[in-house]
């Protein structure tokens, strides 16, 4: 049996840094959205053969540290028993370490496929709880809603952003989290917003906290967000590279895309407050 599932990117809409705890991780408060837009997962039982298997490693990440197979590994010992082989192939599309979630949204698809086809009848708070111990991303991903996010971002309350188009691009430039989070100029004390049950506010009035850092540190992301500005508010989405303009239809967002400076990538994408993973899911049901 086979099953193919979309592992969307996140935005980080807005992100404020507004605490620090006594482990040294930042407590944020920040709006996330996905994009229709992201990798492609294809899990093929394979029940001859024990244990999971990546056919398409990726170039730069060892096997053992990819959280694909780390969320499957970590989902066995939750099952703890033998469970069928599986082959696992990914069409990588997002940038690595771009701030879009791409290696949390794999993991995330993991553990929902795996779920799935190995009939372990999880619920999707006892999937984010596994998440969270590959990433403080992994638990949006698992449950699929466009949500506020507390803590290192796991606390969630769902939200309901409008679903505007997105030109995202991504300098050229590899940013390493722990770096920025650890830059002594942060601002690490932005005061906590008040979040209604369902949050709709107007994302565009908030920021993100990183971005002063990275704009310094990077060059390359201080141009693209001044190029791309001209056009309406452009914000950086987690720790960066990768920045994003909003757009109210797909052929405005297109025709800026068209006139984007020669050498920079990206792409334009629809932002959606229900996951393409969960979308596709429900269909299977
Ligand atoms: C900033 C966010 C926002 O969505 O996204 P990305 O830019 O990575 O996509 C996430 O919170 C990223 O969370 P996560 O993916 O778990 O971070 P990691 O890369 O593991 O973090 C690397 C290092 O950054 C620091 N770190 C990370 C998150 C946090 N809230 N506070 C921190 O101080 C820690 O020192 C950690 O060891
Ligand atoms: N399946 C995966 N996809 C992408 N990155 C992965 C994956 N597994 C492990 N990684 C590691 O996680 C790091 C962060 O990846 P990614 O989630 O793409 O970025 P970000 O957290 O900035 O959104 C990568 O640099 C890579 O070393």
């Amino acid at each position: 049996m086979t099953l193919t599932l979309p592992a969307p990117a996140k935005l980080n809409l807005f992100l404020h840094i507004v605490g620090r705890r006594p482990d040294g991780y930042h407590e944020l408060q920040t709006l996330f959205q996905f994009l229709d837009y992201g990798d492609e997962l294809t899990f093929t039982l394979t029940p001859g053969h024990a244990g999971v298997r990546l056919a398409t490693p990726m170039p730069g990440v060892p096997d053992d540290d990819n959280l694909i197979l780390r969320a499957a590994r970590a989902l066995e010992t939750r099952a703890g028993r033998r469970l069928p082989g599986v082959t696992i192939a990914i069409d990588k599309r997002l940038p690595m370490g771009g701030g879009l979630g791409g290696g949390s949204s794999d993991a995330a698809t993991t553990l929902l496929a795996l779920n799935h086809l190995w009939h372990l009848g999880l619920d999707l708070d006892t999937l984010a709880g596994i998440g969270l111990g590959l990433g403080a991303d992994v638990p949006v991903f698992v449950h699929g809603q466009a949500a506020f996010g507390e803590g290192v971002g796991e606390r969630l309350t769902p939200a309901h952003p409008p679903e505007d188009w997105f030109v995202v691009l991504k300098p050229d430039c590899h940013i390493n989290t722990g770096k920025i989070f650890s830059e002594e100029g942060l601002t690490r004390d932005t005061p906590k917003i008040k979040i209604a049950p369902a949050f709709e506010g107007d994302a565009s009035r908030y920021r993100n906290d990183c971005e002063d850092v990275v704009r310094k540190l990077y060059p390359e992301v201080n141009q693209s967000l001044e190029w791309l500005s001209q056009f309406g508010p452009a914000r950086l989405t987690g720790t960066g590279a990768c920045i994003f303009g909003r757009f109210p239809t797909e052929s405005a967002a297109r025709i800026i895309w068209e006139s984007k400076p020669s050498g920079i990538t990206g792409f334009v994408a629809k932002g959606v407050n229900l996951s393409p993973l969960h979308k596709k899911l429900t269909e299977l049901e």
